[in-house]
């Protein structure tokens, strides 16, 4: 037996048993560029092609589409596609659906920015390589939480609309306990709950054939669900091989080796650091005088987060629930979201969220990654995402992944959207600086003092 540390979902760090600040800001910057969903479909951001065969040219015409009709997919599934409205690929769909979907099937690198449309990508490759007359799981696809497992299902589900495609979840508290025997062909969960369904036998894994794990860098990094991810990928039969196909916003330098060793001699799609983030998201920051002015200046902003819906992030599970309990009982309609609460509860809290039934969500890291509501207009970072929540120690550097990806959950395909960072003293004003350093993108400061500026400033950046 042995006792390790790992991750959670909400980023803490658990013992497990086993086997200088932004100049203030010209109005002329804050001018208006309209991006639209079409301007993300023609975007011209760079990415780099590399090829599992080196004797192919990547930029040749074969490996990239501008159609969903020209990659010979299965009539049902276009009829799903189009049925989601999808009528064009997106950039990353471009590229990686002709390298995802070639024979023999190839495993996939794949990176491009938060809301640019990854999920497709992949789910097409489940749904194109599955056997529908074959009653036993066939693609399994891990996530590292329940509520983005929840949403790839409904991609899935959409997508397969007209196929006979059956889909299963590996998540906690939804197969019954005496389940016996998954015959899905489709298996979406998050890794222990996977793992514990193969161990018992549940979920055969024979027929397995496409492995996919979104939010990939942060399924592989041995400070969070690495030895999980791994445990299920040595279960898996080796016999055939299997296409590993692994997508994220973010790869950072220390997982970027170690993917490469998990999916080996794939086709790489990577993006310039300096394209990590969108443009269409509007960054800002809020100097606060103490702990306590993060509160009431979020108070104050309760008319301006309300406009469309918002999530703030903060870095305790406690802080969530401590301003969601003083917001409410000031008279304010929010939610409070976190790994500590129970399954059913979670599952209706985002699903309310989503329906915008809730306008403001109070989260801590574990919906930073992946989710997609599009209504979001504005993300604020009560807390700094900070790497003690990632890696053991304390750490106290910004965490610059989770802020592309916390910031990403607003300006999704092509959408505007605004962020606001709460900074309070010297030390979170430096890693604010840190992070701006990082991502290469001006971060505004805001006046704490002046909400009528405030709300202009925030009306324009959304327009
Ligand atoms: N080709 C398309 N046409 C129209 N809408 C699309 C297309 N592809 C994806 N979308 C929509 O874009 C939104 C963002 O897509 P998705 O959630 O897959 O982004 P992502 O790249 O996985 O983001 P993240 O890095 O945050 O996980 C979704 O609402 C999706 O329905």
């Amino acid at each position: 037996m042995s006792i390790s540390l790992s991750k959670d979902e909400d980023g803490f760090i658990t013992p497990s048993v086993s086997a200088t600040p932004a100049s203030p800001q010209k109005d002329e910057e804050l001018a208006p560029k309209q991006p639209s969903t079409s301007d993300l479909l023609t975007s011209t951001f760079e990415v780099t092609v590399t090829l599992a065969d080196q004797q192919i040219n990547p930029n040749s015409p074969l490996y990239s589409v501008k159609s969903f009709q020209e990659l010979g997919l299965n009539p049902d599934l276009l009829k799903g596609l189009l049925a989601m409205g999808f009528d064009q690929p997106s950039k990353i769909q471009e590229k990686a659906l002709p390298l995802l979907l070639s024979d023999p099937p190839t495993n996939m690198i794949g990176q491009s920015q938060s809301g640019t449309g990854k999920t497709a990508a992949f789910v097409l490759t489940m749904l194109s390589r599955v056997d529908y007359d074959l009653q036993k799981p066939q693609a399994l696809c891990l996530a590292p939480s329940r509520e983005l497992a929840r949403q790839i299902m409904s991609v899935i589900t959409a997508m397969g609309k007209y196929t006979n495609v059956q889909t299963e979840y590996a998540i906690k508290d939804n197969l019954p306990r005496d389940a016996t025997n998954i015959t899905a062909q489709i298996i979406v969960g998050t890794p222990g709950t996977m793992m514990d369904l193969m161990r018992r036998k549940v979920l055969d894994v024979t027929h397995v054939k496409v492995f996919v794990l979104d939010e990939a860098d942060n399924m592989l990094d041995q400070d969070g669900l690495g030895d999980q991810t791994l445990r299920v990928k040595n279960f898996l039969p080796k016999r055939q091989p299997i296409q590993i196909i692994l997508f994220s916003a973010t790869f950072p330098d220390n997982v970027r080796a170690f993917a490469s060793k998990f999916a080996p001699n794939a086709n790489k799609i990577e993006l310039q650091k300096e394209e990590l983030s969108v443009d269409n998201i509007r960054q800002f920051y809020m100097d606060c005088k103490n702990e306590e002015h993060k509160y009431d200046i979020l108070v104050s902003l309760y008319q301006l987060l309300t406009i469309g819906q918002s999530i703030i992030f903060t870095q305790h599970r406690h802080t969530a629930d401590r301003i969601s309990q003083r917001m409410t009982a000031e008279g304010h309609k929010v939610a409070s979201l976190h790994g500590a609460k129970d399954a059913a509860e979670r599952d209706a809290i985002i699903d309310r969220f989503r329906e915008g039934r809730d306008k403001v969500l109070i989260t801590t890291n574990v919906i930073a990654r992946g989710i997609d509501i599009m209504q979001v207009n504005m993300v604020v970072n009560y807390d700094l995402p900070l790497m003690n929540e990632r890696v053991k120690g304390g750490d106290e550097r910004p965490d610059i992944e989770t802020y592309i990806h916390r910031i990403g959950r607003t300006g999704r395909f092509g959408r505007r959207g605004i962020s606001i960072n709460f900074v309070h003293d010297k030390k979170t004003w430096l890693q604010m600086e840190q992070i701006e350093k990082a991502l290469g993108k001006k971060i505004m400061r805001i006046e704490t003092n002046d909400l009528d500026e405030m709300e202009t400033k925030m009306k324009q950046a959304l327009k």
